[in-house]
């Protein structure tokens, strides 16, 4: 018998994306985000990428400039912003706990690579999550693909923090969820301020990772901070 139960077998839609979090925290997007198909969104991003290098002044007859805005646009639709589109929102099986484990379980060093919202570059880091098991626990390359998927969004750290942990919660039943993240956004390295050497850490904390600093502190321990 199958003793895996799918928290997201109810929870995953294929509705309007995001429709699971408070509307605080979901990604603003129109509501025919998704009238087009992907193959259509290709074609338009394409076009208008197309203008967008001819504006620059290249030549777009040149052999190796005249695939790039159809290799952008692909990369935007099935690669950087794939998370948009809930179609591609991870299911998260839990198993029966019956292990009896209820100590801290941490998921760390998952790759987080993002895209600023503001600018259009890469946000690039690392995050560390971390729940207490109930009744349920979760097959951990879960955890990854959901901060996975929040990430391969146009994004603000804060948002996608929050994001994730909610998403947790929700799936994993429990308030008790902690998400750090720590990274690099290419648009406070490479331009504006031009600042190499800082990065930017983000926490959230759900539950008893919130009341109780004892657990707080192992999570943190754990993680290395
Ligand atoms: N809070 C927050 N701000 C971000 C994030 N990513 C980028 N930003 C900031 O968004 C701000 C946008 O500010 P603006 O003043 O409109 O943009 P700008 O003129 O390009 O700013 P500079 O980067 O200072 O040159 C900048 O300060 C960015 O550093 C993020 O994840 N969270
Ligand atoms: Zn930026």
């Amino acid at each position: 018998m199958d003793n895996s139960v799918s928290a997201a077998a109810a929870a995953h839609s294929s509705g309007p994306a995001d429709s699971h979090l408070a509307p605080d925290l979901r990604t603003p997007l129109r509501p025919d985000a998704f009238a087009l198909s992907d193959e259509e969104k290709i074609a338009g991003i394409a076009e208008h990428f197309h203008e967008i290098m001819h504006l620059l002044g290249l030549d777009l007859s040149d052999d190796s400039l005249k695939g790039t805005p159809r290799r952008v646009a692909k990369m935007y639709v099935h690669e950087w912003f794939r998370g948009l589109d809930p179609k591609h929102r991870p299911e998260v099986k839990l198993f029966e706990n019956r292990y009896g484990y209820h100590q801290l379980l941490v998921e760390k060093d998952i790759t987080v690579f993002s895209c600023c919202e503001h600018h259009f570059v890469p946000i690039m880091g690392k995050a560390h999550v971390a729940y207490l098991p109930g009744e349920h626990v979760v097959g951990l390359s879960k955890l990854n693909r959901v901060v996975q998927y929040y990430a391969r969004r146009p994004q603000v750290q804060e948002r996608l923090t929050r994001q994730i942990a909610e998403e947790l919660k929700h799936s994993l039943r429990t308030e008790n969820v902690a998400v750090l993240i720590e990274a690099d956004h290419l648009c406070v390295m490479s331009r504006g301020v031009n600042d190499t050497g800082s990065s930017t850490l983000t926490a959230e904390y759900g539950g008893l990772f919130k009341e109780d600093q004892g657990l707080r502190a192992e999570f943190l321990r754990l993680i290395g901070k």
